[in-house]
């Protein structure tokens, strides 16, 4: 088995370059936000906003309607689709090269649909995040549909339990290696010291970040900055863009946890901006 690479800022460098010149808003990612029902719209607000703070060109939230009037009070550079048109929805689906599912999803009927309808449309081109209410859902089915695209799973412990079968306590570098292997996906077990298991079978370990990032939102949160991430960072390695954007996500936290007992995850959306400068 590889040894774990212990995340450094040096990731960061690597990935975050000053934007040619020649460039447009079509060229820094098409993201598709897939997630917040009735009772969680701020799942889909926080992930999308951290997508827009973090650099993306064009967001779009597939959610419930119920949502649309606060997430453009919070964030008018997003674009809405409610997410019960099942063919707006598809359509939106085919026209995103980096997609988002799972946020404040929820575990219904209508869930189940949508996520059906996700997995089956998605284009072998686009690179699907899986988290949260996602990642529950695909656990409860005998034979989960597999996409063909690029997929990261970003699973917290019990969510990662529920995935891969193993306990809180066997949730060790060889058998999550050995479980990412089975979903050939990238894995992001979130915790604290968060691991990164990638497609291309090396790992990660993330050694800053601490329990002042414990909120609620603060996972949908980080769903938003990969996106960002792996939409206008095409050309990199996929398993650097992917380390870069989990350890952008604590490094900000980290900094702000000096002035701050918790740092919230609308604290982070906040500064990504000024954060990402510094390296361009
Ligand atoms: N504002 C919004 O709209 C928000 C919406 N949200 C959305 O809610 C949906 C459900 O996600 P979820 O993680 O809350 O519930 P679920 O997967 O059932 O896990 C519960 C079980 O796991 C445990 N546990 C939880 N976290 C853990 C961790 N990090 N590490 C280890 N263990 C952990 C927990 O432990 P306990 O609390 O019992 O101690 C319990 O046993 C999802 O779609 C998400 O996006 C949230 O983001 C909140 C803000
Ligand atoms: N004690 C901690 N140490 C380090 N990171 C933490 C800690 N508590 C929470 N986090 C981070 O916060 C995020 C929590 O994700 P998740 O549980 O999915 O949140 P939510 O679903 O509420 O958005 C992860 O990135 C995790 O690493
Ligand atoms: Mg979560």
């Amino acid at each position: 088995m590889e040894t774990m690479k212990n995340l450094t800022v040096a990731c960061l460098k690597q990935v975050i370059k000053p934007r040619p010149k020649q460039s447009h808003k079509g060229n820094f990612g098409k993201i598709l936000i897939i997630g917040g029902n009735k009772n969680m719209g701020g799942a889909v607000i926080m992930s999308a906003s951290a997508a827009v703070h973090a650099g993306a060109g064009l967001v779009t939230c597939a959610t419930d309607s119920s949502n649309f009037f606060a997430l453009h009070a919070r964030l008018p550079e997003a674009m809405v689709v409610d997410h019960s048109d099942f063919e707006a929805l598809t359509q939106a689906i085919k026209q995103a090269d980096t997609i988002v599912i799972g946020p404040g999803l929820g575990l219904d009927k209508l869930a189940k649909q949508i996520l059906k309808i996700t997995l089956t449309a998605v284009d072998p081109t686009t690179t699907l995040i899986i988290d949260g209410s996602a990642i529950t859902l695909l656990a409860q089915q005998n034979e989960p549909l597999r996409p063909t695209c690029q997929v990261i799973y970003t699973p917290h412990q019990v969510e990662w339990a529920r995935l891969s079968g193993l306990a809180l306590t066997e949730q060790l570098p060889q058998a999550n290696q050995s479980a990412q292997q089975k979903l050939a996906a990238h894995i992001v077990l979130k915790k604290y010291h968060t691991e990164i298991y990638h497609l291309n079978n090396t790992l990660s370990r993330l050694p800053i970040g601490g329990p002042y990032m414990a909120t609620g939102g603060m996972g949908d949160t980080l769903t938003g900055i990969i996106a960002a991430f792996m939409g206008q960072f095409k050309t990199l390695a996929p398993a650097d863009v992917l380390d870069a954007a989990v350890y952008l996500h604590s490094a900000v936290a980290s900094d702000l946890s000096q002035s701050k007992y918790v740092v919230l995850p609308t604290d982070i959306i906040e500064h990504l901006q000024t954060f990402m400068a510094q390296f361009s």
